[in-house]
């Protein structure tokens, strides 16, 4: 397809979303089953750009003073991808694909775009209206720059899988893909976000990946996991497994010894860990779903560790999925708010005495953060907060660079909420509560 093509599309695409509010993956697919003339090029290309559009949607559209999806899709062209106003203008011009020509408006406001100066924060740092109080609250005066680092495009990270075989062995079975040792934490790696219209390098086809070597897991994930600390040979259960991302790092710092166990309230979202830890060597899990007989009551009171993976609005990931801060809505927030109080509750019963709860969300908002726990501690005396950055640097995969890195990012219950303009990581939110002996 050629670029007037191409344009169109996102123009369509946009629209489609924006009406629709589903899924960008839907609207994309939708717009695929019928363009069967766009190849894998196209519609890796076409979809960068919608993502570009969606993570800085309010801020084009301030720009260019028009909120239409055509201008935020000409302004992503002209001001996020460098394409000239020549080139833009020849697109929109070219027949039968093109969006028709230029505006006087629109040229004048891509040759000089409005200031963002005196937008209000939710349009110079792009994200819903509504949620300007809780982003105030959580960043304050730097909300503006925390804010704009998650609309930028995210990295792809890397865990190096020391149950399969030595990192330098691993990293250098990633040439392929030009992936860097990330110096803050030991067995990560991370490719770097391509350029705009270029798709990220398919991690899962090359070899290393097949043979376990290599999980493909953001920083801040693998910080989460780091959080519960020195777990060789302790019972440890991975409360809302999900898919098995964290059970797997788990599995990786326990060396197989102890047990885990993974536990997920649907048991559709167990199913890909099977295979996973075989993949990565796991020789020491247990995946206890609810779909069967074993259920979780022998093991309440007994575990060393409980980490709890909680459901979250995922506003922590915004970098990777953009659509998602636009569908969002505070109905969604309150839900997600009761399941965490729910999922505390439950998750707390399995901590043995002495032992600890580590609490994780991908969301920096602290209404599903320190609000929730609060309240559980609150409920649930015999529980207190530790510092996260203990059970980091017992995990030893910590480098010294590593905990300069995060010490900006602990709070005042030493907890840690880590953010993209720091360390390129998604906003994972950590903490640490041990129960009394
Ligand atoms: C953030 S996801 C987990 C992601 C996973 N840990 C990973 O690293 O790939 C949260 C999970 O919590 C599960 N969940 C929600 N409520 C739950 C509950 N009350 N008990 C157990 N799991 C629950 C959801 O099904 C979902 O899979």
């Amino acid at each position: 397809m050629r670029l007037s093509g191409r344009l169109s599309a996102a123009i369509e695409i946009i629209s489609d979303f924006e009406a629709r509010r589903v899924p960008l993956k839907t609207a994309l697919a939708d717009w695929a089953r019928g363009a069967r003339y766009a190849g894998a090029k196209d519609r890796a290309w076409i979809s960068g750009l919608c993502l570009d559009i969606l993570r800085n949607r309010q801020s084009l559209s301030a720009m260019m003073g028009d909120e239409s999806p055509r201008a935020a899709v000409i302004a992503c062209l002209h001001f996020e991808w460098a394409i000239s106003l020549d080139d833009l203008q020849e697109a929109l011009c070219e027949e039968p694909h093109g969006a028709g020509a230029l505006t006087e408006p629109e040229r004048v406001r891509l040759e000089t775009p409005n200031s963002l100066d005196d937008e209000p924060l939710h349009v110079r740092a792009n994200f819903p209206e509504w949620l300007a109080p809780n982003i105030e609250r959580v960043f304050g005066a730097d909300a503006v720059k925390i804010m704009s680092a998650f609309a930028e495009r995210a990295d792809v990270d890397l865990r190096l899988n020391g149950l399969k075989t030595e990192s330098e062995k691993a990293l250098s079975a990633l040439k392929s893909v030009k992936a860097k040792p990330i110096p803050l934490l030991k067995n990560t790696a991370r490719i770097e976000a391509p350029s705009p219209s270029e798709k990220a390098p398919a991690v899962t086809v090359i070899p290393a990946f097949n043979k376990g070597w290599v999980e493909v897991q953001d920083l801040g994930s693998q910080i989460a996991a780091a959080a519960a600390g020195e777990v060789k040979g302790a019972q440890v259960l991975d409360y809302c497994a999900g898919g098995g991302g964290k059970t797997l790092a788990l599995a990786a710092m326990m060396e197989n010894t102890g047990q885990l166990y993974a536990y997920d309230r649907d048991p559709r979202r167990l199913k890909p860990l099977f295979h996973r830890a075989k993949r990565a060597g796991v020789r020491n899990l247990q995946i206890r779903s609810p779909a069967g007989d074993e259920g979780l009551d022998d093991l309440v009171g007994k575990m060393d560790v409980v980490f709890v993976d909680a459901p979250c609005t995922g506003a922590g990931t915004w970098r990777r999925h953009p659509d998602t801060k636009w569908r969002l809505t505070e109905q969604q927030l309150q839900r997600q708010m009761q399941e965490q109080d729910i999922v505390l509750r439950q998750a707390a019963e399995f901590v043995k005495p002495g032992g600890r709860m580590i609490w994780v969300t991908c969301s920096f908002l602290m209404e599903e953060n320190e609000d929730r726990l609060s309240e559980f501690l609150s409920a649930n005396t015999d529980f207190s907060f530790e510092p996260v950055i203990d059970g980091i640097e017992a995990s030893n995969l910590l480098s010294q660079e590593g905990h300069g890195a995060i010490k900006p990012m602990i709070t005042p219950e030493g907890a840690i909420r880590l953010s993209p303009d720091k360390l390129r990581a998604d906003g994972f939110f950590i903490a640490t509560m041990r129960r009394a002996s």
